[in-house]
């Protein structure tokens, strides 16, 4: 038996069924070219017979030029109706695809409660649907809706649903999870019956209502599935589809199935963040695979392994699919974690020397204070450098006032601050829409004459994080900055029982962090040109 197995993505359709997702006709584009890459075999664009979104999707995509093949999703006719006459069925023909799935009743408990028809009728409805399909010269992928339920309640109907299916030209019979209720020992049991019965190529499409659904298809490609259906991300009705981010590496690494080329399960990773920023959905972290977390080390005892060898804590190497290793510095580091980190920056660095574990205890005491520095990177590596005796103060700080004011109802917030660049002091004033806005500005026209590239970036997030609630009001504050320029962002943090004071630390991290360059190295040179730190 081949070790080839189709994906099947319906990430533009069941994925658009996940609550919380609407994709308009340009970004089904856009994800369509990006499954493209990634080597999908079929991309399911969606169902003409329910949307003129959809049906414009079909009308651009003809001319993309996919190398997987488009299909388009519809159910079998209506009851008592002639597939001919249908016209979701006539859609589908009409929006171009070469191939097209149908969706059929296969529990006959659905057939007499959904439906509200006979089992006859059904078996005519898929026999007059996949037929009309054929006839009109598509591939034909009919998907068994409830196939495992319908098949433990009534194995001789279930069975004899695929068989119709089979004998009306349908080329793959896609057994449906519908409900997600299945375990993979029984997925596997039925698998292996239906291959028995029936000599077709057999798909699979399962649904993750018990946090099943790759253990589910997994289970069924070894009973003998050659197809797999799923979604990047998981996305899809209720608790989503089956995961292809999951289920391709998993396949093609570790079962020695074949899905994508090598050089296509590295754009994996890139696959899976592109279509979460497109569909809005922020992607867990620790994702399995593509996560930003999926190969982050925290633990000091595992930094100190993966330092000798990545394979100790690390199932794959992550750039099998496009992911990277990273190393988090909290107060559960080690030495290791440190050392690393310092030597990802270029740091010069002796192991085990007292200046790392200073570093290691500081960076534990600030935490303990209340800092975060794992979703804070840039302050974590200002303080590196800093500790490991670089200069990274560009300007200093001598001062900042607040004024905040209700006058007839109306609020101003203004800011005054004192610096000094090289020796030169500026005060400045500026109002914003609330206080943090109003510092922000007036550090921004103080340092704006020294540093003109402060105009390419801005702040992007701003959040805050009350740290010991039972303080009430006179509680300690964790303030996340997060700054983006063109082409990267980055994040700080601050920490006081004063709200304006944390909001300062993290927004001055923030701008000494990006005009230091570590964001732009052209940013650095010039700046170290002008406070004279390069040698010439
Ligand atoms: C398991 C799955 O994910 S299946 C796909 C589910 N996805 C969707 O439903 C999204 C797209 N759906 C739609 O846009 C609409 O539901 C449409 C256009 C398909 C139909 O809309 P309407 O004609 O208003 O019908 P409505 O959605 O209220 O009801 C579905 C009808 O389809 C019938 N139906 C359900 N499954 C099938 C089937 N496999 N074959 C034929 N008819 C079916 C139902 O019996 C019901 O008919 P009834 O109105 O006579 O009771
Ligand atoms: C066809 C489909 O989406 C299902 O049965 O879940």
């Amino acid at each position: 038996m081949t070790n080839a197995i189709s994906i099947f993505d319906t990430t533009l359709r069941d994925g658009t069924q996940g609550e919380g997702i609407s994709l308009s006709a340009e970004d089904k584009i856009k994800i369509a070219l990006k499954l493209d890459a990634l080597g999908v075999h079929y991309i399911e664009g969606g169902n003409p017979g329910s949307n003129g979104k959809d049906i414009e999707f079909f009308q651009r995509a003809k001319s993309l030029g996919l190398r997987a093949k488009l299909t388009a999703f519809g159910s079998t006719r209506r009851k008592n109706s002639l597939a001919e006459q249908d016209s979701s069925l006539v859609r589908i023909i009409e929006s171009g695809v070469p191939a097209a799935t149908l969706v059929g009743k296969s529990w006959d408990f659905h057939v007499h409660t959904a439906l509200q028809t006979t089992l006859e009728e059904n078996l005519a409805m898929i026999y007059d649907s996949i037929g009309f399909l054929k006839r009109n010269g598509l591939e034909a992928m009919f998907d068994a809706e409830h196939f495992f339920d319908g098949f433990k309640n009534n194995p001789e109907y279930a069975l004899s649903v695929l068989k119709n299916a089979h004998n009306a030209g349908a080329d793959w019979l896609v057994l449906c999870d519908t409900n997600g209720g299945t375990l993979p020992g029984e997925i596997h049991d039925i698998v292996t019956r239906v291959r028995q019965e029936i000599n077709a190529p057999i798909g699979i499409h399962t649904h993750n209502d018990c946090e099943l659904a790759v253990a589910n298809s997994l289970a069924a490609v070894q009973a003998g599935a050659r197809q797999v259906q799923g979604t990047i991300n998981g996305y899809g009705e209720r608790c989503g589809n089956a995961n292809l981010c999951s289920i391709i590496p998993t396949l093609q690494l570790k079962m020695n199935y074949n899905c994508v080329t090598d050089q296509q399960l590295q754009s994996l990773t890139g696959t899976a963040r592109y279509v979460s920023e497109i569909a809005n959905v922020n992607m867990p972290v620790g994702q399995a695979y593509v996560g930003n977390a999926a190969f982050a080390h925290k633990g000091g005892i595992h930094v100190s392994a993966i330092m000798k060898d990545s394979k100790t804590y690390e199932h794959i190497a992550p750039e099998l699919v496009g992911n990277k290793q990273r190393i988090l510095v909290s107060e559960l580091a080690g030495q290791s974690n440190i050392l690393s980190k310092a030597q990802e920056l270029g740091l010069d660095v002796n192991a085990n020397t007292e200046k790392t574990k200073d570093i290691m205890n500081h960076i534990k005491d600030l935490e303990h204070q209340g800092y975060q520095f794992e979703g804070a990177d840039a302050s974590l590596e200002l303080l590196l450098r800093e500790a490991y005796g670089e200069t990274t103060e560009l300007f200093k700080v001598e001062s900042f006032k607040m004024l905040v004011d209700k006058t007839n109802g109306h609020m101003v917030s203004e800011a005054i601050v004192k610096i000094s660049v090289d020796g030169q002091t500026v005060y400045t004033a500026a109002e914003g829409n609330g206080p943090v806005n109003a510092l922000d500005n007036a550090l921004r026209k103080a340092l704006v004459q020294f540093y003109p590239e402060i105009e390419n970036f801005h702040l992007s997030d701003y959040k805050v994080r009350v740290i010991d609630e039972k303080d009430a009001t006179a509680a300690k504050v964790r303030v996340l900055v997060e700054s983006s320029d063109f082409s990267s962002t980055w994040s700080t943090v601050g920490v006081s029982s004063n709200v304006i004071e944390a909001s300062w630390e993290a927004l001055v991290d923030s701008i000494r962090y990006a005009l230091l360059g570590m964001s732009k190295i052209e940013v650095i040179n010039e700046s170290k040109e002008r406070l004279g730190l390069v040698n010439h």
